[in-house]
């Protein structure tokens, strides 16, 4: 147990003391021991809510269990009625706009992919404020996107015939999205500056300029040598980097040796799904990362490819506009925290009765008032030009927790002394009393909120938890296919704008979790942007230069325009519960559902347990490397719960198949030294425990979380240790 220090009546970890008092709160305006005591009554008053909220979460779950065992013929209508009478479905509240003021232009006016990157790890949340922009050749060279032959495939030493690939691939890009008034891009000899505007000479001695000259936005060099030229097409931009003497420039007749796309306009730094952080060290090790990147100063040095690197926060970048006017735009991705959401306590501080405060709390507290070092502008690397605070609030559930969430945010504002509304809230539209009320939660934060975003990971698992009761779900992959889903990414975009988000905030869609399968995220994620959606969600920087790609193609402004006339309702199709018409699957079909599920569940869990990482790359049993986080954890362990609740398989059946990958996934690490076999001469390690039981106690998870398991588990294997290094 960490030593605590009691200040007023609570108790407060040394070391978030310790953190507290010499390097969040130096250069701040604000008292230390009124700090304390306002942090210790805003937990009196809000704890006892937070708890609240959450005992309802529990019984309105159970009387669905119990309705659904009451009537096994699903009857929409009834189930509506039942719905609202329990107080699930609110009575939704008259027509509204969003006010909220001072968001960045990212955010408000700008549509571009969103990367989200575990907090816990300084070196990619670096790469990730620094993901702002991002080289296309890179990403089109290094990854699966073009079609690959034997010559041109990646070797030791570059591939010319590859590297002709890809500039042919920008060159299409160019002339779809900056056409020129005659001719290609790739005729083109050389790029300058003319009469303030840009003029293209193409290899026939032509001089043309761009269909749309007002594209044209600025230069770097010279007007007759420019060494970038910057352009903006759907108000995202991007550089063209030319550099005559350069390995790939020489090669190109106009010099062009990079195309550098604006790409993750923002970034979410994760506190919550993507970590693994339990106890005070790692709590304030993600919060002293936090403050890094707030004040500038985060810096992360490694060796790679035998090189050692030092990364830090990249500067602003300068251009001239037509008429030499100097001018700049951010180096670096407007940043937003995810906070945890109001479900787990922590020992970080504890009440006047010696119980763990709810750590939502703790986190909204803590990370705004770290955010506090980049709005007062110490550091040059300012994150928000409004001055805002962008906090994302993950898994609530139905307007009253949203509620909750303003209400701890204008305490926030007030001990930090901030303005009313300085901290901007994401509402993370990821759970079903969410979706389905999600006009009214928005009301409650309509002055403070910038996004709200499908997360359907989340969203899936407790669609699954949800109507346990009802019957078998459709095999996991099939998920995406069904009524409810569609129905709830639709009804999302069309909440956002009908309450008046387009140029205001964000509409988000969710995750792409196969981080290598670049070419298959080129070919669909074009859909979100074509759905209505300002952004989406991108696991690495170089998806984000991919993904970048469809906000040129598609003008998301028209699309939102074309969508506010959507008055379909979605209601019903939302709460059709996925489950199967057909529960007649074969055995082999039932048995390579639970081996996919269970190889991802041990393949993650045993990272998370055994070696603290919150979010991991994990083959599935086709060897695609899927990305996996809690939010996918909740689905395969609430999937077989579900499956073993309704007899589609044996409890023997699955934990066979729990020793059966267990083996699997002990192979495909063999290479990591620190790594422990999930059972060991028949002992099972404790990521093996913890990984059955979120299967065999999934239905008892509240609302199918996995963080009271894993937390538990992960605490049991510091603890041992820490027993043996004592030893
Ligand atoms: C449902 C939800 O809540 S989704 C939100 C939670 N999910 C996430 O946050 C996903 C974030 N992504 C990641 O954590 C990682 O990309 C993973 C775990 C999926 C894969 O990680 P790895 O196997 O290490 O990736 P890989 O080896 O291909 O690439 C590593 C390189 O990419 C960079 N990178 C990978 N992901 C990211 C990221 N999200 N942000 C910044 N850089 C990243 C690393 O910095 C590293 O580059 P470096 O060597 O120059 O530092
Ligand atoms: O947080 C994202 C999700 O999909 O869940
Ligand atoms: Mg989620």
């Amino acid at each position: 147990m960490k030593p605590y220090k009691k200040i007023g009546q609570i108790q407060v970890a040394e070391e978030l003391v310790h953190f507290v008092e010499n390097e969040a709160l130096i250069g701040l305006d604000l008292d230390k021991e009124q700090f304390w005591a306002n942090f210790e009554n805003l937990i009196e008053d809000l704890s006892p809510i937070n708890h609240q909220l959450l005992s309802k979460r529990v019984h309105l779950q159970e009387q669905i269990n119990q309705w659904y065992q009451n009537n096994r013929e699903f009857e929409a209508k009834a189930y509506q009625e039942f719905l609202t009478e329990i107080g699930y479905l609110e009575k939704r509240v008259a027509d509204f706009q969003i006010t909220t003021e001072n968001v960045d232009e990212e955010i408000a006016r700008q549509a571009g992919p969103q990367l989200v990157v575990p907090l816990d790890n300084a070196r990619y949340a670096i790469n990730a404020a620094n993901a702002r922009w991002g080289s296309l050749y890179d990403a089109l060279y290094g990854t699966n996107v073009l079609d690959e032959s034997e010559d041109t495939k990646i070797t030791a030493q570059y591939n010319p015939l590859r590297g002709q690939k890809v500039v042919e691939y920008t060159k299409q890009f160019l002339d779809q999205v900056i056409p020129l008034e005659q001719g290609s891009h790739s005729e083109a000899k050389q790029y300058q500056i003319t009469a303030g505007t840009l003029s293209i000479t193409l290899e026939n001695g032509q001089v043309t300029k761009l269909k749309d000259p007002e594209k044209f936005v600025g230069y770097a060099g010279e007007v007759d040598d420019p060494k970038t030229i910057l352009v903006q097409n759907h108000q995202l931009h991007f550089e063209i980097k030319i550099d005559r003497h350069d390995e790939i420039g020489q090669l190109d007749q106009a010099g062009i040796k990079d195309i550098i796309l604006e790409s993750a306009l923002t970034t979410i730094m994760d506190c919550e799904d993507s970590v693994a952080a339990v106890d005070t060290t790692d709590k304030v090790h993600i919060y002293r990362n936090w403050l890094g990147l707030m004040n500038g100063s985060l810096t992360s040095t490694f060796t790679k490819n035998g090189v050692q690197l030092l990364r830090q926060l990249n500067q602003d970048r300068h251009y001239k506009r037509g008429n030499g006017e100097e001018f700049s735009l951010s180096g670096r991705s407007l940043m937003f925290i995810r906070n945890v959401g109001h479900l787990m306590t922590s020992n970080l501080i504890l009440d006047k009765v010696g119980q763990e405060v709810p750590e939502g709390i703790i986190d909204a507290v803590i990370t705004s008032l770290i955010a506090k070092h980049s709005i007062i502008g110490l550091s040059e690397l300012k994150n928000s030009k409004e001055r805002s605070i962008y906090i994302v609030k993950p898994k609530m559930h139905g307007s009253e927790e949203v509620e909750f969430a303003n209400r701890m945010f204008n305490m926030v504002e007030d001990m930090l002394e901030m303005e009313r509304y300085t901290l901007k809230i994401g509402v993370m539209d990821e759970e079903r009393r969410t979706s389905v009320n999600l006009i009214n939660c928005i009301e409650k934060v309509k002055e403070r909120i910038a996004f709200i975003n499908t997360g359907f990971l989340d969203r899936t698992g407790d669609e699954i938890f949800t109507s346990m009761e009802l019957g078998p779900v459709v095999p996991k992959a099939e998920m995406k296919q069904e009524k409810w889903l569609q129905a709830y990414e639709r009804s999302n975009v069309k909440s956002g704008l009908k309450t008046g988000f387009q140029q205001r905030a964000q509409i988000g869609k969710g995750m792409w979790a196969m981080p290598d399968e670049m070419k298959a995220m080129l070919e669909l994620k074009i859909d979100h942007p074509k759905s209505g959606a300002n952004t989406a969600w991108v696991p690495s920087p170089t998806a984000a230069t991919l993904h970048a790609i469809h906000y040129h193609q598609i003008n998301v402004v028209d699309v939102q325009t074309n969508k506010r006339e959507d008055n379909h309702s979605y209601l019903e199709e939302i709460l059709t519960p996925p489950i199967s018409e057909d529960r007649a699957w074969d055995k082999q079909t039932i048995q390579n559902e639970l081996d996919n599920n269970v190889q991802g569940i041990l393949g993650y869990v045993v990272r998370w347990v055994h070696h603290g990482v919150g979010c991991s790359k994990v083959p599935d049993i086709h060897n695609v490397g899927l990305m996996e986080d809690r939010a996918t954890l909740r689905i395969s362990s609430q999937h077989i719960a579900n499956w073993l609740h309704h007899q589609i398989c044996t409890e023997e059946q699955v934990i066979d198949t729990f020793y059966r990958m267990a083996k699997v996934v002990d192979e495909q690490n063999c290479n990591d030294k620190t790594y422990r076999v999930l059972v060991h001469n028949g002992e099972r390690s404790n990521a093996f425990e913890a990984a059955l039981e979120l299967v065999l106690k999934g239905r008892e998870q509240p609302n199918g979380y996995t963080e009271p398991i894993l937390h538990r588990y992960r605490l049991k294997e510091k603890e041992e240790h820490l027993q043996k290094q004592s030893i």
